[in-house]
C-alpha cells in the first residue's frame, strides 16, 4: 500500500493545538515517522536484528507505544513460535488500524502471537520479559514518570534481556543544540515540509514531547540497574540506546 501524504500543517491554522495520535495522524503516520526522524529506518531494520538476538523462547516481548506496529511486525519475523508481542499503545485510533491490519494479515502457525493492548504503558503490567522496545515513545512521556517506567521495565527482563530504547534527544550545550536541531529541520526541508509545516509541528509538539540529554538517559538506566548501556546509533537529534540486564542478575 502507498502511504498517504502527511499534510496536516501544510495550511495555516488559525490556533496550532497539542499533537495528539488521532484518526488524521493515524492516516499519515507511516509518512510521516519516515519524513520526520532521520534514521527511522535504520532503527527498525536494527531492531528486527536485535530481536533475533535477544528474544527468548517463550518469553514475552514489548513494543511500548507501539504505534501501526512497525517494530512488532519486524520482531514477529525472527520470533520463536512460542513467544508472545505484546503492542501496547494508548491512542485509540493507533490500536484499532493495527487490529485491523493483523486480522487481516493471513495467520501462519510459524509465526508467534501478537496482542495488541489499548492501555498506558505506564503501570502496564509486564513479567517474563526477554526484549522490551521503546521506540520513540519515552519522549512523550512525563518526566517524573520515566524513572518508574524504566525501573519497571527492567523488573520484568529475564537476566540477560535487554531494553531499546530510542529518542529525540537535547544537548546541555546550546550551540550544540542549536546545530543539531537546525541539521534537523534541514533533513524535514529535504523530505518536503515547508517551514510553515515545520513551524507549525514544532508548536504543536512543544509540550506534548520533551527530549531529555543522552547523559540523563544513561543515568535514568545505570539508576535502574542495566549493568551494560551501549548508545548504538545517533542521526542528528535523534538517538538509540542498548540497555542489557546482567546474566547474574536478578
Ligand atoms: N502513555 C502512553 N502509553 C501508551 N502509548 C503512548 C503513551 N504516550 C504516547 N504513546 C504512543 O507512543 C507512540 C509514539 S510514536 C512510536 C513509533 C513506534 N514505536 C514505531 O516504531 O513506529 C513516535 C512518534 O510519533 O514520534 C504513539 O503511537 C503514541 O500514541
Ligand atoms: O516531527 C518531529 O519533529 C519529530 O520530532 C518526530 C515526530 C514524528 C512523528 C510524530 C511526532 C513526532
Amino acid at each position: 500500500m502507498i502511504p498517504k501524504r502527511d499534510q496536516i500543517y501544510r495550511l495555516p491554522h488559525d490556533r496550532v493545538g497539542d499533537f495528539t495520535f488521532d484518526e488524521a495522524v493515524v492516516d499519515v503516520f507511516p509518512d510521516m515517522i519516515a519524513r520526520s526522524v532521520p534514521g527511522y529506518a535504520s532503527i527498525l531494520s536494527m531492531i528486527e536484528q536485535l530481536s533475533y538476538r535477544f528474544v527468548r523462547p517463550a518469553t514475552n516481548v514489548y513494543d511500548l507505544g507501539c504505534s501501526l506496529g512497525a517494530a512488532t511486525l519486524l520482531m514477529r519475523r525472527q520470533s520463536p513460535t512460542d513467544c508472545v508481542i505484546h503492542g501496547v499503545d494508548n491512542a485509540e485510533a493507533m490500536v484499532q488500524r493495527l487490529k485491523i491490519e493483523l486480522a487481516n494479515s493471513p495467520r501462519s502457525d510459524d509465526v508467534c502471537d501478537v496482542i495488541v493492548h489499548h492501555a498506558d504503558i505506564c503501570g502496564f503490567p509486564m513479567t517474563n520479559a526477554s526484549f522490551v522496545v521503546l521506540n520513540l515513545t519515552l519522549q512523550f512521556i512525563d518526566i517524573e514518570k520515566r524513572g518508574e517506567l524504566i525501573n519497571s521495565i527492567y523488573q520484568a527482563l529475564l537476566p540477560g534481556g535487554a531494553l531499546l530504547l530510542s529518542e529525540k534527544i537535547g544537548f546541555d550545550d546550546p550551540a550544540r543544540q542549536s546545530l543539531l536541531n537546525d541539521l534537523h529541520h534541514d533533513f524535514k526541508r529535504a523530505n518536503g515540509y515547508s517551514d510553515l509545516e515545520i513551524s507549525q509541528k514544532r508548536t504543536a509538539l512543544e509540550n506534548r514531547l520533551r527530549p531529555e540529554t543522552m547523559e540523563t538517559h544513561h543515568e535514568r538506566l545505570r539508576e535502574a540497574g542495566f549493568g551494560c548501556v551501549a548508545p548504538w546509533f545517533q542521526c542528528f537529534n535523534f538517538a538509540s540506546i542498548l540497555a542489557v540486564k546482567d546474566v547474574e542478575s536478578r
